[in-house]
């Protein structure tokens, strides 16, 4: 399986209609892999808390029009990161914002396979709890080419190792994390999308952010990850794509040599 990891970088001063425009021509760029990733939150900012009401959008909104259709003439499995939710049919959660942070995931044929929402909200308090409700569901997608199944999680819930293993338990062999970490915890980002993989015996492939937006500067270092806790690929801090070929055989393989898993105790 061939992977594009897209670490897109982006500051305020960058209109949002351009920024899809931008992002998109890179999507197309990625040709030949089969798959792309993008990060958190990359249309509408990830920490541009004040813009979320304006920029929220539904499943099938320009951003995500876009990215099905540069999905569909790179002819790639496209996890188009996040964006900000907000439905068509008025839904709301239990807290009554109404607004999710949800993941998009599209078929080579631009075709929507999958959505995630966010299941644990960034900000104490402030930021996603205070504007966004919180998601419920345990979302896997099968990968390209019956290569195994990736479980899908979003930034924050990196911290959360329960939700992993609720993955691991439905079948993944792989964790698609996009993200939108600041650089002033860039050791976590890095540290935990190890422990992730070498734990729960997956693939990590971590979509950060780079640039600075909204007074944050952004960690950047996207990585994956092979269960070894070998890093195949690991980004800087700027705009940059991951370009990396990953046989998920390790899983089963590492797995098999060093059956680590076999030993919880429930
Ligand atoms: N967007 C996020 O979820 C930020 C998470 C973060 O900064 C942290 O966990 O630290």
């Amino acid at each position: 399986m061939r992977v594009a990891v897209i670490q897109v970088g982006y500051g305020d001063a960058e209109p949002v209609q351009e920024r899809v425009e931008r992002v998109a021509a890179l999507v197309r760029e990625q040709a030949g892999h089969d798959l792309a990733v993008l990060p958190e939150l990359w249309a509408p900012g990830g920490f541009a808390y004040r813009e979320w009401d304006a920029r929220a959008e539904p499943v099938d909104g320009p951003t995500a029009q876009a990215m099905a259709a540069a999905a569909r003439d790179a002819g790639v499995m496209l996890h188009a990161g996040s964006i900000v939710e907000r439905p068509t049919t008025g839904e709301h959660g239990p807290e009554g914002r109404g607004l999710w942070n949800t993941s998009l995931v599209f078929s080579p044929a631009g075709e929507l396979v999958a959505t995630y929402r966010k299941i644990h909200r960034f900000g104490f308090g402030a930021g996603e709890p205070k504007l966004m409700d919180a998601g419920e569901d345990v979302v896997l997608v099968d990968l390209p080419g019956g290569q195994g199944r990736a479980g899908l999680s979003t930034c924050y819930d990196l911290r959360f190792p329960e939700l992993y293993r609720r993955q691991l338990d439905a079948g993944a062999t792989a964790f698609v994390i996009p993200a939108a970490w600041p650089m002033a915890r860039v050791r976590h980002w890095t540290l935990l999308a190890h422990a992730r993989a070498v734990e729960d015996q997956c693939l990590v492939i971590a979509c950060n952010t780079a640039g600075t937006h909204a007074g944050t500067e952004m960690g950047g270092h996207s990585q994956v990850v092979l269960p070894t806790g070998e890093a195949l690929a690991m980004a800087g801090a700027e705009e940059q794509v991951l370009s990396v070929d990953v046989d998920l055989s390790v899983v089963s393989d590492y797995r098999a040599s060093f059956p680590v898993l076999e030993d919880r105790r429930l």
